[in-house]
């Protein structure tokens, strides 16, 4: 979050160097998604800039030469004394201006919809190639991203409109003006110095409400989240039983009255600061209209000058009034833009060598060596010093109370993250060395927060091997393992039924989902998993809190199956269902404070024995000492304290009193 307090303090107006090289960068994005388009656009901006002095000169030319015939004055020679073709030309530059502005927002319409294709397509994969999760656990970088992601797409068709907008007002000023010029000096002097104050005033308005947006766009953020948490699910459940949803709806009502309390003095000055600037707008012209028509009566002018005159004016007042119009949007657009660069330029969270070493099979081990980890410079160690060799091909499991730092532990095996200090190494050779998309191909998890995806209950088991996602056997056994086939094949499309909690397209849709239970949410979960089968290293990270015993003995005979020969690192608080693993490793605060099988630990009487003997006090039902009123069973037990992790936990890590589990029958 550093820093970004006294960023808020100050809209950040973009530099010269910023407003270039993000024009630049729009115009090549705009090059890039549609050339033939942004040329075609281009050229019409310049003609719609020009057509309007045409218009103007050639309806002087028409009125002069109805007056003065073949000796009008100014009136070129093949126009002089011919009013049909002057009506003629004028008649194609009435047309041309009206099919213009229609062909211009078509165009730019299309421009749009390229660009946004483009710049979306850029932007999730840049987000895509980050490569670890640390940015996404960085407020600051996350805050701009939410910017980026809702601006992005519009950002940078709007900063090339306000281009070729600028262009295109530049143009019909330059020509209404230089008219007006040969008209009368004074008159055109006059006109361009009342518009200036119009359009200094105007700027800074455009300035003042830019820096009130950007200092109420923390709260317009809190209102967004507020009004999300209000249609939720899930913040719903609580919001009814804990009566909170008034309190939500009073922070909601609070952010926005300031918000608009905010707009509400700006709207103000701008009223304010307008009333002056109209009467000015209005009394010039109708000044330099009574000059005319007086000089014209005593014959200084034609009726042709007149005409130019009344037109000119107000094509270079509307003109102008567009330019601030358009500078505003572009100073907003800048400024989103900017969002986009920040986040298109954040360098990855991990460093990829530009030759990284190839990931061979698994052969001897995977270890880590005095591993020091935490989640940020200034944050608490998580892991202290680890050091820890897992064979290939054996199983071990992660043991300890709620963290203690096993699934950071999981996440710095799949490199997520890279250790702060110390080094992870797969057969002998750093991960830090290797591309970590060619890592995690040699890996499969399950993990504790898993996804549960609305798509097809098909497509959320393939995404595990999507280059197996035709291969319905596969994906049927992998189902079959995590004992989700049962109730998949019975869902009323079978595998092809839409899992939703958000979507819905009405009755008759097929698209609209079926909503399946946390625990069959999870079965889907070891199946996607399970889908990569043959991989080097499988990790399961709870794979059974949330089923219910039956399921839960099942997945873990299975992954004791399937663990025989993989490389399996398994995470969980259900001690008897890892009791047969080769190696038990027990997390304290960060440390390894005991290792050994299940007998040894036993056997020394330490912490893995005590959070056993507690596991089994629970399944064995009101025993004489067991559980309640001892010492801070709060904490001691595995399960105590478990709830609410990942949105996950809380279903039933434990099943108290149930007499099927695993790990009554390791117990019993
Ligand atoms: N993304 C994160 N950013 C900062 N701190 C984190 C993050 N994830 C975990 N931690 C902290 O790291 C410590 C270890 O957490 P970890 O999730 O590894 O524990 P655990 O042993 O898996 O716990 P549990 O049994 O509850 O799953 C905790 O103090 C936690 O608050």
């Amino acid at each position: 979050m550093g820093g970004s307090g006294a960023d808020r303090a100050r809209p950040q107006g973009p530099g010269p160097r910023a407003v270039f090289a993000r024009t630049r960068r729009s115009l090549e994005i705009a090059w890039r998604a549609a050339p033939a388009t942004l040329t075609a656009y281009g050229l019409l901006n310049v003609a719609a800039g020009l057509l309007p002095a045409a218009v103007t000169l050639l309806t002087k030319w028409l009125l002069d030469t109805l007056q003065f015939g073949a000796q009008a004055p100014g009136v070129p020679g093949a126009l002089a004394g011919e009013p049909v073709r002057v009506v003629v030309l004028l008649g194609v530059c009435t047309l041309s201006t009206a099919l213009s502005g229609h062909l211009v927002t078509y165009l730019g319409g299309r421009i749009r919809r390229e660009v946004g294709l483009l710049v979306q397509q850029r932007l999730y994969a840049k987000v895509d190639g980050l490569g670890g999760l640390r940015r996404f656990e960085d407020p600051a970088f996350l805050d701009r991203l939410r910017l980026a992601q809702t601006s992005a797409s519009s950002a940078p068709e709007e900063i090339i409109e306000s281009l070729f907008g600028i262009v295109t007002t530049a143009l019909m000023i330059a020509g209404l003006l230089g008219i007006l010029v040969t008209i009368s000096p004074v008159v055109t002097a006059v006109t361009v110095l009342a518009a200036l104050p119009a359009l200094f005033v105007q700027l800074s308005l455009n300035r003042s409400r830019a820096g009130m947006m950007w200092r109420m766009s923390p709260r317009l953020r809190r209102q967004v989240f507020y009004r999300a948490l209000m249609v939720n699910p899930a913040a719903i459940k609580e919001a009814r039983l804990f009566g909170a949803g008034g309190f939500l709806l009073d922070r909601m009502g609070r952010e926005t009255a300031e918000v608009n309390r905010a707009e509400e003095r700006v709207d103000r000055r701008t009223v304010a600061a307008h009333a002056p600037l109209a009467l000015l707008g209005a009394l010039v012209p109708a000044g330099g209209l009574v000059w005319m028509v007086g000089a014209a009566v005593r014959g200084d002018f034609t009726i042709g000058d007149v005409s130019a005159f009344v037109a000119a004016v107000a094509g270079v007042q509307s003109a102008l009034t567009g330019t601030v119009e358009t500078l505003s949007r572009a100073y907003q657009a800048l400024l989103l833009m900017g969002h986009y660069d920040d986040v298109m330029d954040t360098p990855p969270d991990l460093p990829v060598p530009r030759f990284p070493r190839p990931v061979g099979p698994l052969r001897t081990a995977v270890r880590l060596e005095d591993v020091w980890f935490r989640y940020t410079d200034d944050g608490p160690w998580v892991l202290r010093g680890v050091s820890l060799t897992i064979p290939a091909g054996r199983s071990l499991a992660l043991v300890g109370l709620n963290g203690a730092g096993k699934s950071s532990l999981v996440k710095l095996l799949c490199r997520m993250y890279d250790p702060t200090r110390g080094r992870v190494l797969w057969d002998g050779e750093d991960i830090r060395e290797t591309d970590p998309r060619e890592l995690r191909a040699r890996m499969s998890a399950v993990f504790q927060d898993f996804m549960a995806y609305d798509l097809s209950v098909r497509e959320n088991i393939a995404i595990g091997a999507l280059e197996h996602a035709d291969d319905t056997g596969r994906i049927r056994e992998a189902a079959r393992d995590a004992g989700a086939d049962g109730f998949a094949a019975d869902l009323p499309s079978g595998y092809d039924t839409m899992l939703s909690r958000e979507f819905y397209q009405g009755e008759a849709d097929e698209e609209s989902g079926v909503t399946l239970s946390g625990g069959q949410w999870q079965r889907l979960a070891v199946a996607r998993a399970l889908m990569r089968r043959g991989r080097d290293l499988l990790i399961v990270d709870e794979p059974t809190s949330g089923l219910d015993p039956q399921a839960e003995r099942e997945v873990h005979d299975r992954l004791r199956a399937l663990r025989n020969g993989t490389t399996t690192v398994l995470v969980s608080h259900r001690l008897g269902a890892i009791r047969g693993v080769d190696r038990i490793v027990v997390l304290q605060d960060g440390r390894i404070t005991e290792e050994g099988r299940h007998a040894e630990l036993m056997a020394l009487g330490g912490e893995y024995a005590r959070l056993f003997a507690l596991q089994a006090e629970g399944y064995t039902g009101p025993g004489e000492d067991a559980g309640n009123g001892g010492t801070g069973n709060e904490d001691a037990g595995p399960e105590g304290a478990g709830d609410g992790d990942g949105g996950h936990g809380g279903t039933g890590r434990d099943l108290p009193g149930t007499a099927s589990g695993p790990a009554v029958e390791a117990i019993a």
